[in-house]
């Protein structure tokens, strides 16, 4: 084995759409990009990504896994088995923390294809890791030290917040946190589009609809800080025969909360079936 000394800290497989929001968090965070080591399959995304955050690009898997002391698994949950049955035998030599960032993979499933003993943290981040927000769940497995468990911390407070979840939970934390950036991006374009028609242009449109939703976001952080809820400040919006209970309502009957109820409803469904395949 090679020696802790000559390892990197997090060697990442994987250069998609999350790695990439990761490893650019991490590096806007201060993480050396000496610690971290990038691979992937095409050879295309991790040299670039690698480049841009002066990170190790390793073209062999097989070495990052054996000179990396966190291996974290970036690519798409079908794209596992595949890939855990190829470098088992390295996995098993290295015996690195084995970080899975996976929709529907769970545990028990990375326990049964990794070697009998392997650390496993299941982690589930969001992409506003990319700009140091993401809200990112994280659980370990059977083999899993309270050491380690501190490292996968570290690791993801670096991009945002971090929190312990049970693992039957993180199939409705995914919806919530892990897919919700692209529902609300697309809620957000069409808000916009609406006063597109009402005559703002599209970007002012964007801009005025993004900030509010940033807005938000810290209002209702403070809310539920100081013991109130989202519900207390949607009424301090709300002026009588207002303006805002007039599109709220209207937002209601077109069926606002039945479209939240759907969307979740359809993530949770999916990640199971993502996990019994
Ligand atoms: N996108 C998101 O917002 C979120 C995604 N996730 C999870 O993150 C994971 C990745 O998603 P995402 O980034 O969107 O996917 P992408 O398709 O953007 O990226 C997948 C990456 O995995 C690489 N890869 C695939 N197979 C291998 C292999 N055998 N060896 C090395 N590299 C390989 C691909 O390389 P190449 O391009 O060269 O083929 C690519 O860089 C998924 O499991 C997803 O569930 C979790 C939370 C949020
Ligand atoms: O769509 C997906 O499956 C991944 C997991 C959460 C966000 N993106």
């Amino acid at each position: 084995m090679i020696s802790a000394a000559n390892r990197f800290e997090y060697g990442f497989i994987g250069a998609g759409n999350m790695v990439s929001a990761i490893v650019q968090g991490m590096s806007a965070a201060g993480v050396e990009g000496e610690s971290l080591a990038i691979t992937d399959h095409s050879g295309k995304r991790a040299p670039v990504l690698a480049k841009a955050v002066d990170a190790t690009y390793l073209p062999d898997t097989a070495e990052l896994i054996r000179r990396s002391k966190t291996v974290i698994l970036g690519m798409k949950p079908h794209q596992q088995n595949q890939l855990l049955r190829t470098y088992r035998e390295e996995i098993a030599q290295s015996q690195p923390l084995v970080i899975s960032i996976a929709a529907g993979r769970s545990i028990a499933q990375l326990e049964a294809q990794l070697p009998e003993g392997t650390a496993v943290v299941r982690v589930m981040p969001n992409v506003a890791a990319q700009v140091g927000l993401s809200t990112t769940a994280l659980c370990g497995g059977t083999h899993t030290s309270a050491e380690q468990i501190r490292t996968a911390t570290a690791l993801c407070e670096a991009i945002g917040s971090a929190q312990v979840v049970a693992e039957e939970l993180f199939p409705v934390f995914t919806a919530l946190a892990g897919c919700s950036p692209a529902w609300f991006a697309a809620t957000v374009d069409a808000l916009a589009q609406a006063g597109v028609a009402e005559g703002l242009t599209k970007t002012a449109a964007l801009t005025a609809a993004a900030s509010a939703m940033e807005g938000t976001g810290k209002l209702i952080q403070a809310a539920l800080a100081g013991g109130n809820t989202a519900a207390d400040i949607v009424d301090q919006v709300c002026s009588p025969r207002g303006t805002t209970v007039a599109g709220l309502l209207a937002a209601e009957d077109a069926g606002l909360r039945r479209v939240w109820h759907s969307a979740v409803r359809a993530a949770v469904a999916r990640d199971a079936h993502l996990s019994a395949n």
